[in-house]
C-alpha cells in the first residue's frame, strides 16, 4: 500500500506564557516543577517537524494570563473554509476563544458563533467525511449538532469515559481518511462498538502508549508526528506502512497536552 501525504495547513500558538497554574484535568498539578524555558524548545521542535514535512505553520498571537492557549487545537474547528468558534467549559480558559475567533476574522474567514460549550478540535475530528465528536467532559452533544449543521457532515458523537483521556484527540487519533488508532477503553461501551463498525481495521492503542499521551498525534495521511514515549504505537503505525516522527512534549505533557493539541489544522 502506498501512503500519501497532503500538504497541511496549521495554526499554531508559542508558549510563551505556559505554566501550569490551575488543575481543569487529571494531568495538571500547580505545584510541580515546569520548565516554561524547555516547553518553548519542545514546541519549537514540533514546528520544525512541520516545516520540514513541508507544511504551512502560521501562529497566532500568545497572550499574556492564558497559559493553555499554546493548545491551538482547542481555538476551533475549521472545514472547507467554515469555522466553528469555541466556548470553553473553565472560565480559565474563556478569552482564549475571542482571540481566536479574531485571528480567522482577521485571516478572512467565515465564523460561526459556538452558541454550546465546544473545545474544537480537542474533541472534533475530521475523519474522511465523518466528523467524530467526542462528548462527557468538555464539547456537550448540543455543539455535535451545531457542527453537523454548520459543516454538512455526518457528526458521530462518542462518549468519553475516562477523564485522563478528557477531549477526543487524547483517546483518538485520525491517521488517514479511513485509518484511526484509539484506545477502546476510553469510550463507553456502545462508543466502542459504534468505532468497531465504522473502523474495522483501526489501531488499537495500548493502556502504555495512551498513557504518555500517545494518541495525540497529528497525521498528513503518511507522516505520524507523535510523543516519542509512545514506542508501542510507534511500532504498530510502522507495520502498517507509516512513517513515525517521535517528538518530545513532556513539559506541555504536564498540562494535558501533545503534538495535537498544539496543531490547530485550517482546512480552507
Ligand atoms: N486538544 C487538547 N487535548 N488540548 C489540551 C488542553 C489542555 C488544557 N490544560 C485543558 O485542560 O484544557
Amino acid at each position: 500500500m502506498t501512503m500519501d501525504a497532503t500538504r497541511r495547513r496549521y495554526l499554531m500558538c508559542r508558549p510563551t506564557y505556559f505554566a501550569v497554574e490551575y488543575a481543569i484535568n487529571p494531568w495538571m498539578d500547580p505545584s510541580a516543577p515546569v520548565d516554561a524555558d524547555l516547553a518553548v524548545r519542545q514546541w519549537d521542535a514540533l514546528r520544525g517537524v512541520y516545516l520540514d514535512l513541508g507544511h504551512t505553520v502560521e501562529e497566532i498571537d500568545p497572550l499574556p494570563g492564558l497559559p493553555d492557549m499554546v493548545f491551538a487545537a482547542n481555538g476551533a474547528t475549521v472545514i472547507d473554509g467554515q469555522v466553528l468558534a469555541v466556548e470553553f467549559r473553565d472560565p480559565q480558559r474563556a478569552d482564549e476563544a475571542p482571540a481566536y475567533a479574531h485571528w480567522f476574522e482577521r485571516a478572512g474567514f467565515e465564523v460561526h458563533e459556538a452558541k454550546h460549550v465546544n473545545e474544537g478540535e480537542g474533541d472534533m475530528l475530521l475523519a474522511g467525511d465523518l466528523l467524530l465528536a467526542g462528548t462527557g467532559f468538555r464539547t456537550t452533544p448540543a455543539a455535535h449538532d451545531r457542527a453537523q449543521e454548520i459543516f454538512g457532515r455526518p457528526t458521530v458523537t462518542l462518549q468519553l469515559v475516562d477523564p485522563r483521556f478528557y477531549h477526543l484527540d487524547t483517546a483518538l487519533c485520525v491517521l488517514d481518511k479511513d485509518t484511526v488508532a484509539y484506545l477502546p477503553e476510553a469510550f463507553s461501551p456502545g462508543s466502542q462498538a459504534v468505532l468497531r463498525r465504522l473502523f474495522p481495521d483501526a489501531i488499537h492503542a495500548s493502556a502504555a502508549d495512551a498513557a504518555v499521551l500517545g494518541l495525540n498525534a497529528v497525521s498528513d495521511g503518511r507522516h505520524v508526528v507523535l510523543p516519542a514515549q509512545a514506542t508501542g504505537l510507534a511500532t504498530a503505525l510502522r507495520d502498517r506502512g507509516y512513517d513515525t516522527i517521535g517528538v518530545d512534549l513532556s513539559e506541555l505533557r504536564k498540562a494535558g497536552g501533545g503534538p495535537k493539541c498544539c496543531t490547530l489544522e485550517v482546512r480552507s
